[in-house]
């Protein structure tokens, strides 16, 4: 092994052999460098001095998964052929093992959002060299600026999407932990609700991250223990007037799900490996969420969408259509685009403070989003004074009307329907949420608004029946009493969450993450950046037109 001297930041190098070939190996603290070096006839025998140095390659290492020093056995059936030919046929025999192998995996995009790794063997003179080098390179990684987790919790919910959660993550993703050597403990879940009662109990020191294995509902409901299991520690209640506390784990997403929006708008793709990767390099994003309370009472949090009218009603017909997969999707959102119900209600919101952004103004939410950062700077350290104070002066603007639909997005929502999301302008952190209200119109309007949703390039506010706000906080009231007046019927199931419950005439029912909340009164606070999510960004699709805000938006005249 020669020591280089002259370079302080080498950490090894070494002659090793690539591919049969000698490579001269060097390793830095934030680099592989491996250059092809030709054998030279000296006096002494064959020696690798001088090197006459041949290409280079260079591998930065935020871009190493992980190293493995080889088995032995792999290589004995190598170590035993030996070609005699003054035999003239092939001899077997035992040999002890001279070489020693190592597998550096490493990173490749193969696409603008996919992530792949790749591998390159090396072999090494002896054990000990290779041992060296392993350990080396695991403790580079393991001192990276970016921590890396060691420790997950992992949750599979086997009956989530096209129910092929278990095969995803034994197939795509655990070989990805394997080589980063992380150490799982992995949870299939038998039921609704058991990974937050396991999350409001377990023992939460030893790991370094909560992974689910599903869909935007197992997620919601893993996102939900969390949080709850973090007031629990704090020993505070969850009010209104009440701030959660930010859960000390990041989570993440192995997509599994039938419509996977959270993984699609944070990683442009709902690819496993791809979500994988980012775990375990420890790429984070602060998400916003929503706490959902009614009446005073706490319900839940949301991390996407709330959705009333059309996309509450789906959502209450396709949970009974649960056996036809993803696709009851499509056809619940058809019945309900034919039926065309809409709700009366009163909306009362308190609007941005940020007047230069608004839910139509093209800025999309990508990879190093200003507006993120900005809102995460200056988010409220712990120990300020409560924002529920401050909002208590701020102006509360009220609309009344008839809706087909009132939606608020925390993020984008993309999904492959909507690949620019059904909000494409909101942003996953800061700290606000855009409330789209979609008033009563004609069968036509609706299915134009729908259709545009699909397309990347038009905009689908841009309707006279449409109104766009970014809001920090908003309430619901239905305008019919029918739902109002009747408390005594509101139900909880024995887990203290709403109840199952259909729509009627005169009101629908709230969406929230693909679940049901059962009475139509709501009152909705963004709370910025609560959580960390293991994801790595969407990357930059490039300059997108600003679309003009119509005066319907309340940051149109700013
Ligand atoms: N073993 C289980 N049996 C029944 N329900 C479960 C189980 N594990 C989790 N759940 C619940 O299943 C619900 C749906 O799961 P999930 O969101 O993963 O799938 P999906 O609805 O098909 O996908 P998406 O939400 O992306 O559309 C969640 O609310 C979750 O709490």
């Amino acid at each position: 092994m020669a020591a280089v001297l002259h370079a302080d930041n080498v950490i090894l190098q070494s002659t090793l052999e690539i591919k049969h070939k000698p490579h001269l190996v060097t390793l830095t603290h934030s680099q592989l460098i491996t250059e092809g070096v030709s054998q030279v006839s000296t006096s002494h025998g064959r020696n690798y001095e001088p090197f006459i140095r041949e290409s280079s390659d260079v591998l930065d290492l935020t871009e190493v998964l992980g190293v493995r020093l080889e088995n032995n056995s792999s290589c004995a059936a190598e170590g035993a052929r030996v070609n005699d030919p003054s035999k003239g046929y092939m001899v077997m025999e035992m040999m002890p093992l001279q070489m020693n192998i190592f597998t550096i995996y490493y990173l490749t995009k193969v696409n603008k959002h996919r992530w792949r790794y790749k591998d390159i063997s090396i072999i090494c003179k002896d054990q000990s060299t290779s041992q060296l080098w392993v350990d080396s390179i695991r403790r580079i990684l393991a001192n990276m600026d970016q921590e890396r987790p060691k420790r997950l919790l992992v949750f599979i919910n086997p009956i989530g999407g096209k129910k092929r959660a278990n095969k995803i993550y034994s197939e795509k993703v655990a070989p990805v932990f394997d080589i980063a050597g992380i150490y799982t403990e992995v949870i299939v879940t038998k039921r609704q609700y058991h990974a937050r009662d396991v999350l409001l109990d377990h023992d939460l020191s030893k790991f370094d991250g909560v992974i689910s294995v599903g869909g935007d509902g197992t997620f919601s409901e893993i996102l939900n223990g969390l949080l709850d299991r973090s007031m629990k520690d704090a020993g505070i209640a969850q009010t209104p007037l009440s701030d959660p506390v930010s859960p000390k784990l990041p989570v993440g997403i192995i997509p599994a799900g039938s419509t996977d929006s959270i993984v699609y708008t944070t990683e442009g793709i709902n690819d496993p490996v791809t979500c994988a990767v980012n775990i375990v390099l420890g790429n984070t994003l602060g998400l916003d969420v929503s706490a959902v309370h009614q009446r005073g009472e706490f319900l839940k949090y949301s991390v996407s969408f709330l959705g009333y009218g059309y996309y509450g009603d789906l959502v209450a017909d396709s949970e009974r259509l649960r056996w036809m997969g993803p696709k009851r999707y499509n056809w619940c959102g058809f019945k309900k685009f034919l039926s065309k119900n809409s709700y009366e209600g009163e909306v009362t919101f308190i609007a941005s403070t940020d007047p230069s952004h608004h839910p139509r103004d093209g800025v999309r939410c990508v990879k190093g989003c200003q507006v993120c950062k900005k809102a995460g700077e200056s988010k409220s350290k712990p120990g300020e004074k409560s924002t529920m104070l401050k909002t208590k002066n701020e102006n509360w603007q009220k609309i009344r009307g008839r809706f087909i639909c009132i939606n608020s997005h925390t993020m984008s929502c993309r999904c492959a329907l909507s690949p620019e999301g059904a909000s494409p302008s909101s942003h996953i952190g800061d700290g606000c949420a855009d409330l789209i209200l979609i008033s009563n119109c004609s069968r036509v309007n609706y299915f134009r608004h729908l259709y545009r949703s699909a397309d990347r390039t038009s905009d689908q506010f841009d309707f006279n029946f449409i109104q766009v706000f970014r809001v920090k906080e908003f309430k619901f009231e239905p305008i019919s009493e029918e739902d109002t007046a009747d408390d005594k019927t509101m139900t909880r199931n024995k887990e203290g969450r709403s109840q199952l419950r259909s729509p009627t005439i005169k009101n629908s029912v709230w969406n929230c993450d693909g679940e049901i909340l059962d009475h139509p009164s709501l009152h909705v606070k963004v709370h910025c950046q609560l959580i960390k999510l293991f994801a790595g960004g969407i990357e930059d699709s490039g300059k997108e037109d600003v679309i003009q805000c119509p005066p319907c938006c309340s940051r149109s005249s700013r």
